[in-house]
């Protein structure tokens, strides 16, 4: 409240201060007065806080802003930087846009060109001024230009008479080396679009061909021209090509080539020929080839091969060139977006003059000289004549020129023909015909130009694909080696398959026979036995016995015939013993009828578990060493011996059985036993059925959960039967069809 009546009352003061400042004193007296009861009420620390607060709070706000500022002034280093790059920026957009709308319009002009033409073969007359010699023989000129139009002259002849040449440019005297050029640089370019390119000067001597392809230093011909504006177009197209260039200089003098480019002064020259190289290009192999990278280094090596070129002074030319000159530029070029590869040649030629020989007053060596260059220009005119009537054969190789020049003349390159003509009167007969010769060279319809990829690149490819198809081929042999295989392998196992069966029926066969012979000889020993028992009481047939031995022995002397059985003891079953195991002359008939039934078995009958049988000579019978005889010739028997076939669905393999013998079957330690029971199987692993019987068969019972045997594994596994007959007769195919079984071979041929 207090705060509240001070501030009136300080307002107050101010108010009067202001409105009645007029009149001085009174106001003066009041504000004193005012002051003074003012300072008395009012305390002066609420006054001094009114005044010192807004202050502070300025001099915040000043700080901060103050602040702000230096950093502004700190950060105003970027703006330059931002406005530099916007300025190049945009300069660089006006350069790409210029570059942009000048290549547009040149390759629409160059298109529109191109289908005028009709090919790509183009002449361009170039008309020298009249030299100070003709001025001085009072020659007028025969050469006229009109100006509605621009690409054709007229000859004058000596009749007064017109004669009207068109070409695709004509330069008049006065056109410079620079308008030359300007209508040259289109397709000099080309060259590095990937063309081969051949600039050519023909013409009469002394017309300007060297000025035309040379120039001076003050006049830079087409050739220094050409070199700089590819180095220019390949900096310009830098971002999406790169190029490589490099000159040859060369001259054909006297149809002899020479490098310009070597310096033959000490040695003499290097002789070089016209090769064609595997991709079909011609080429001079052992020719400079010098990389070049700026226009000086151009120029260095232009003025080091004219100075080395063949010039002679002739009465038409004081400094004539007596030979061809070629410059051959290669451009290398790589596209750095799809990586194409390019390889062209720019020919760019300075033919030697066309001369008549008696008018040049030529002798000698220059005549030599002379005869040469009008027999290679004849051959060019040849070549041209051929390309213009489109004959299939094109004489290149009558001329090193023409020859060296295949590839950059018509077909599928780019040629431009500078005819240079001479203004004189003089001269108007050498005018006409080279007229006449240009005329004839833009007839020329030739196709149109071909890209020419890199030959080295297109080698590689080659390469690569003959490599492909190689390994194709190699492939496909190999596939159709395994194939045959396959097919052998097949055939194979089909005759192994027929062989087993062969084997098979053969062993048959030879069972079935050996038991037919065995039932016989038994018969017939049964028959002896029987006819020997009757007529012991007889006196003549002892006689007759005497006489001839007995076929076997007493019925009373051998052993008791066993019954030949296909059961075998059940599992557990005690063993039959001796006496069981010996059959009657019962069983021995059932036996034998059995054995006279299975001699006629089908096959189905021969699968069946059937015996196979082996000689042996047994113990004396008992008889005999109770009688003290057992010295007594026993005679050989035979063991059968119960075998198996596959034939799962049968159980009867349970029922053979094999009538051992008690040596065999006893523990009594026969060595034979284990002899026998080796001899029997085809694996020492393997044990015939009575060494089974006594071990391990009883206890692998067919289906049962125990281990099989191993000659059931082996029988089941190969459709074979085993008989030891095979192992008598030593058959190597029985052997060979069981290759486990060769230890056992071993082990027969041991025993054996
Ligand atoms: N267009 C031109 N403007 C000015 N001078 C020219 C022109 N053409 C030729 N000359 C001059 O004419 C002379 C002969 O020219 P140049 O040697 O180039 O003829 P050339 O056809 O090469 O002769 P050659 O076949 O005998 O070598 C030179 O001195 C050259 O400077």
């Amino acid at each position: 409240m207090e705060g509240t009546i001070l501030n009136f009352l300080i307002d107050l003061c101010f108010f009067r201060f202001v409105f009645l400042i007029r009149n001085e004193t009174i106001s003066l007296i009041i504000f004193g007065f005012l002051s003074v009861m003012v300072f008395r009420r009012v305390n002066r620390r609420n006054i001094l806080l009114k005044i010192t607060i807004p202050t502070l709070v300025l001099k915040d706000e000043h700080a901060l802003v103050s602040n702000q500022v230096k950093e502004i002034k700190n950060c105003s280093f970027v703006e330059p930087e931002m406005s530099n790059a916007l300025q190049l920026l945009t300069t660089e957009l006006g350069t790409l846009k210029r570059q942009y709308l000048e290549e547009s319009s040149e390759r629409k002009r160059l298109y529109n060109e191109n289908i005028e033409l009709k090919g790509n073969i183009r002449v361009f007359c170039r008309c020298r001024p009249l030299n100070q010699a003709d001025i001085a023989n009072g020659c007028a000129s025969v050469v006229e230009f009109e100006a509605s139009h621009e690409n054709e002259l007229q000859l004058i002849s000596t009749d007064s008479s017109k004669k009207h040449f068109k070409f695709d440019h004509v330069f008049k005297p006065e056109d410079g080396q620079d308008t030359v050029f300007a209508q040259t640089k289109p397709i000099v370019t080309s060259v590095l679009d990937g063309y081969n390119v051949c600039i050519f000067a023909y013409g009469q001597t002394g017309t300007g061909k060297t000025f035309t392809m040379e120039g001076t230093p003050e006049n830079r011909g087409v050739n220094y021209r050409t070199l700089e504006e590819l180095f220019r177009s390949s900096e310009s197209r830098s971002r999406l090509m790169k190029f490589e260039l490099s000159v040859s200089m060369l001259e054909v003098y006297n149809e002899k080539i020479r490098d310009l480019l070597v310096d033959n002064s000490s040695h003499p020259p290097k002789k070089l020929e016209v090769k064609q190289s595997a991709e079909g290009t011609q080429e001079v192999p052992g020719l400079v080839e010098a990389q070049v990278f700026n226009t000086d280094e151009v120029w260095d090596l232009l003025k080091r091969g004219y100075c080395v070129r063949s010039v002679g002074s002739t009465a038409a030319n004081e400094q004539s060139s007596r030979s061809h000159c070629l410059l051959r530029v290669t451009v290398k070029g790589e596209n750095l977006i799809n990586g194409q590869r390019t390889r062209s040649h720019l020919w760019l030629v300075d033919l030697a003059g066309s001369e008549r020989v008696g008018k040049v007053e030529v002798e000698g060596e220059r005549l030599k000289e002379s005869l040469f260059i009008n027999k290679s220009l004849s051959a060019l005119g040849d070549v041209i004549s051929a390309l213009a009537s489109k004959t299939s054969h094109i004489p290149y190789r009558n001329s090193k020129l023409t020859h060296m020049l295949q590839n950059s003349l018509g077909g599928d390159c780019k040629t431009l023909m500078f005819v240079q003509i001479s203004p004189s009167s003089d001269d108007q007969g050498e005018t006409l015909c080279s007229l006449n010769f240009a005329s004839r060279v833009r007839g020329i319809e030739s196709g149109p130009a071909r890209k020419q990829a890199d030959v080295s690149e297109l080698l590689k490819l080659k390469q690569m694909t003959e490599k492909l198809k190689q390994e194709e081929k190699e492939t496909k042999k190999l596939q159709d080696n395994v194939q045959s295989l396959q097919l052998r392998l097949t055939a194979r196992e089909h005759i192994c398959k027929g062989l087993q069966d062969k084997v098979v029926r053969d062993l048959e066969f030879q069972l079935a026979e050996e038991r037919k012979t065995r039932i016989k000889q038994e018969t017939r020993a049964l028959a002896t036995a029987s006819s020997s028992s009757s007529t012991t009481t007889s006196r003549q047939l002892p006689t007759i016995t005497e006489k001839k031995p007995p076929l076997a022995p007493p019925r009373s002397m051998r052993m008791p015939l066993r019954r030949i059985t296909n059961f075998m003891p059940q599992p557990g079953q005690p063993s039959q013993g001796h006496t069981k195991r010996f059959s009657d002359a019962t069983s021995k008939e059932n036996n034998n009828n059995s054995l006279r039934r299975s001699s006629s078995m089908d096959i189905n009958t021969l699968m069946k578990p059937r015996r196979s049988s082996i000689a042996f000579r047994p113990a004396p019978p008992p008889s005999a060493i109770a009688s003290g005889n057992n010295k007594t010739l026993q005679p050989r028997r035979r063991v059968s011996i119960a075998t198996l076939r596959p034939e799962p669905s049968s159980s009867s393999y349970m029922n053979m059985a094999t009538p051992s013998r008690p040596t065999f079957r006893g523990g009594g330690g026969d060595p034979r036993r284990g002899r026998y029971s080796k001899l029997f199987s085809p694996d020492h692993n393997l044990v015939t059925p009575n060494a089974m019987k006594g071990s391990r068969f009883k206890k692998s019972p067919l289906g049962g959960g125990g281990p099989r045997h191993p000659t059931v594994v082996a029988l089941q596994k190969k459709a074979v039967v085993w008989s030891p007959l095979k192992f008598k007769n030593r058959r190597p195919s029985f052997i060979a069809m069981r290759a486990s079984s060769s230890s056992a071979t071993d082990l027969v041929r041991r025993e054996q």
